[in-house]
């Protein structure tokens, strides 16, 4: 069966995505899109789904009765609404991060996926899926032993003026909180932010670096760095250290060269291309789950968890140094 998909939020990565589903991917079809722009969903269309059909609002397009499952790519505060009601309408719904802006946001569509009874939300936390936070994690489970600590970083290049000091959160770390409590199988009890000498590449709003320090319930003790002005690339780092050994989570394939006397290769500066093949794969699984009227992969449950620690470290923020506790609610069978 081919799945009709509707994108909602036709900017960066919804067209990405919308590319992806077209031109890549067997076994799904996007027949429908919105954006807040229409500009945008038409130009979307032209470019990439010429047969879809473009909706005035993602309401219209989630009640369509030739869509089959939905696609929420739009600014991270519009996901709640729509993927609420997505699953009032009972379909199948990839949302990317964030999937709340806030805990209770997130907990709202944890409580109406339950009430459902079955799991309809995916979430895009794509990291999961990368072939080599995938390798490192069966290194982590088989091979250095009890894990102790994790050393960690998440560096952008430059970001824009709009991008205020808690969506180093909010929006980078996310990834790390998400991808790290999955590497470890565990969950974090508190967390606590500090900020090094800041860089004079960072605008007024934004402090940067910074460095996270999460603590899991199994005692690991977790510290990510935070930058992202650093200007020289796109660079994800990820060391677990364990009681018998450590493990690097491998760099991004580069053809090394010796040139004009110099030994060197490239660093990636988008994070598309840092994780192309890991959106691929996401959207593999939600398709597949989709084609049986479900989801699977990062759970609505984990979009919240990664909203109750995100809330946290913005705590932590602005608290500087001190230690926030993180306290999580019983997780419902759906997930377990
Ligand atoms: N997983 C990842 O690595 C990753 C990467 C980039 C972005 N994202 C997430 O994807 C989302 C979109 O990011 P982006 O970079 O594409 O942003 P963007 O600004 O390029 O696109 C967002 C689009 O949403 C539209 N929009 C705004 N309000 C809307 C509404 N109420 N209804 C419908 N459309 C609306 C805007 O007009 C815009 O076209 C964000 O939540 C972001 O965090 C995830
Ligand atoms: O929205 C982007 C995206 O999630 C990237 O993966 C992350 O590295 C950026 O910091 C963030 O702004």
């Amino acid at each position: 069966m081919t799945v009709r998909v509707g994108v909602i939020g036709t900017g960066m990565i919804g067209r990405d995505h919308t590319r992806r589903l077209q031109q890549v991917l067997a076994g799904a079809h996007v027949v429908a899109l919105a954006d807040y722009s229409f500009d945008a969903a038409r130009a979307a269309q032209a470019d990439l789904a010429p047969e879809a059909t473009v909706y005035a609002t993602g309401e219209e397009l989630i009640a369509a009765a030739d869509v089959d499952a939905i696609l929420v790519t739009s600014t991270g505060s519009t996901h709640e609404a729509y993927v609420l009601a997505a699953i009032a309408a009972g379909k199948p719904c990839f949302c990317e991060k964030p999937l709340a802006t806030t805990a209770e946001g997130a907990k709202r569509i944890v409580d109406a996926e339950v009430a459902h009874g079955t799991r309809l939300v995916q979430v895009g936390f794509m990291r999961r899926y990368d072939a080599g936070y995938r390798m490192l994690k069966e290194v982590v489970d088989t091979q250095i032993g009890t894990p102790l600590m994790v050393h960690a970083a998440h560096r952008n290049p430059s970001v824009p003026e709009a991008y205020l000091t808690p969506m180093a959160i909010h929006d980078t770390l996310i990834h790390e909180i998400d991808v790290l409590r999955w590497l470890l199988d565990d969950d974090y009890v508190s967390a606590q932010v500090v900020f090094p000498r800041a860089s004079s590449k960072a605008h007024a709003k934004l402090r940067d670096p910074q460095v996270v320090l999460l603590e899991t319930a199994k005692g690991v003790r977790i510290d990510v760095e935070v930058f992202v002005n650093c200007t020289y690339g796109y660079d994800i780092q990820c060391q677990v250290v364990g009681e018998e050994g450590l493990a690097n989570l491998p760099e991004p394939m580069a053809i090394t060269k010796r040139l004009g006397a110099e030994l060197k290769n490239d660093i990636l500066t988008d994070w598309k291309d840092r994780f192309v093949a890991s959106y691929d794969v996401e959207l593999k699984d939600f398709i597949a789950a989709a084609q049986a009227g479900t989801a699977s992969g990062p759970s609505a449950w984990d979009g919240y968890v990664a909203a109750i620690t995100s809330d946290a470290c913005v705590t932590a923020q602005d608290n500087e140094g001190t230690i926030i506790p993180i306290t999580l609610p019983t997780r419902p069978a759906l997930y377990n």
